[in-house]
């Protein structure tokens, strides 16, 4: 499988004096006032870009932030500059842009052990199309290319893999080795009975993902976002819930894979709904058969946090991703603290492996104060799903071979 084969790293490389472009996943939530909410991912970037300013190398940091169409200030990576800073203990410049003359002239005027930080590489579409000319400019400032950006790694883009034709050596960052040591070690030899929960709002990333997951685990739980494509699948009312109108006939095919595989695939069985998207808004726990008109299903029930505990009481080693319902609003965090709850109990006391991947997962799991009670904190949702199904991750088979 091509996700277990051992990439370079960053110690055989030559770094004094050197550019060094480093690709990370500072992908953090922020709040409608700019403030990071959760720094998990900046604070695991930092040993790497550490240890390259420590060799006397000048970091080019870049990443992407949300999903922005074009120039969206809103997606500015700019508020994350004085976090960066002050856990790196050096001042980070930034760019206002990610590629040109302006990045170019930053680059060029960086001292050992300096670091610039690029702009939103997402603020070009060419970024996701994996324009070899984009890729082409984002290496030019640069001598060597290092990937650290391990929630990144399962997107095949202009940062993540086409830059990697331009930049020599390409190796892996600590971050992304670790991630890499310890997923591909509990996938190949999961202590059974194996769960996976998958919630969250990226439905069409992660419904693909259910398929593969059904060949490897005993039990599968859905919440989140992800649910209401099965229940409209199953003919129920889901007012105003997310959809996805276009996997319809896939979730109905996932259900009867589940059954003919007699994999225990457990759906909520009661929801909260509210009447708006807001932290104010009106709430109530209604059966999943009955969700009302106008009413959007945001959390999962008491009924359903008992089944799923029940379920998880019998694992050995679980895997989670997504929160369980919209986590950031309090009215409706229950669900999503509920399951951060059993898993650290489950780590804790009978010693059950367990796996949390995803920023929005992870940031539920710090608020709840729970990450340092369970077996390994992943900062990629997606792409430890995808490691999971054995996909290889493009951002790791750009690097080179050791
Ligand atoms: N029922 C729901 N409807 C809409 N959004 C939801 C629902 N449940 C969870 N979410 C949202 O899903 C987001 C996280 O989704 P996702 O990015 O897929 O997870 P992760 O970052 O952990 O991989 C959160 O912001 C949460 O508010
Ligand atoms: O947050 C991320 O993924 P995740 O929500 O699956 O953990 C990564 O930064 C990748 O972002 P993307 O799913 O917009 O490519």
């Amino acid at each position: 499988m091509a996700t277990k084969r051992s990439v370079g790293t960053l110690g055989e490389a030559d770094l004094k004096g050197k550019k060094v472009f480093v690709r990370a996943d500072l992908n953090v939530p922020l709040d409608d006032a700019q403030k990071i909410t959760d720094d998990t991912r900046i604070r695991a970037s930092v040993p790497t870009i550490k240890f390259l300013l420590e060799k006397g190398a000048k970091v080019v940091l870049a990443s992407h932030l949300g999903r922005p169409k074009g120039v969206t200030p809103k997606y500015s990576l700019k508020p994350l500059v004085p976090r960066l800073s002050e856990l790196l203990g050096v001042d980070v410049v930034m760019a206002n842009d990610c590629i040109g003359e302006e990045v170019e002239k930053l680059a060029a005027a960086l001292p050992e052990g300096g670091v610039l930080l690029l702009e939103n590489v997402r603020f070009y579409k060419e970024e996701e199309k994996n324009d070899p000319e984009f890729a082409k400019k984002l290496a030019s400032v640069a001598d060597l290319y290092v990937n650290d950006a391990f929630g990144t790694a399962h997107r095949a883009h202009a940062s993540t893999e086409g830059v990697t034709k331009f930049l020599k050596p390409a190796v892996a960052g600590f971050l992304m080795q670790k991630e890499l040591d310890y997923l591909v070690g509990a996938v190949a030899n999961p202590k059974k009975p194996f769960a996976a929960i998958v919630g969250g709002s990226k439905v069409s990333t992660k419904i693909g993902v259910i398929e593969s997951l059904l060949a490897k685990v005993d039990i599968l739980i859905l919440g989140g976002g992800m649910i209401y494509t099965f229940y409209k699948a199953q003919g129920y009312a889901v007012g105003k819930s997310l959809v996805e109108e276009d996997k319809l006939e896939l979730a109905t095919s996932l259900i009867e894979k589940a059954k003919a595989k007699g994999v225990s695939l457990l759906l909520p069985t009661d929801i909260v709904v509210a009447d708006k998207f807001a932290p104010d808004a009106e709430s109530k726990i209604v059966p999943a058969t009955a969700i009302p008109d106008d009413w959007m299903g945001l959390d999962v029930g008491p009924d359903a946090i008992k089944t799923f505990n029940d379920a998880l009481d019998t694992t050995q080693t679980i895997i989670w991703n997504g929160p369980m319902g919209v986590f950031e609003f309090e009215k409706f965090a229950a669900g999503t603290d509920a399951i951060a709850k059993k898993l650290a109990e489950l780590t804790t006391s009978k010693g059950v492996t367990t796996i949390i991947g995803g920023g929005d997962s992870v940031a539920a799991v710090e608020k709840a104060g729970l990450a340092d009670k369970m077996s390994h904190i992943s900062t990629g949702g997606g792409a430890s799903l995808e490691l999971l199904e054995g996909k290889p991750l493009p951002g790791v088979l750009a690097l080179d071979e050791a």
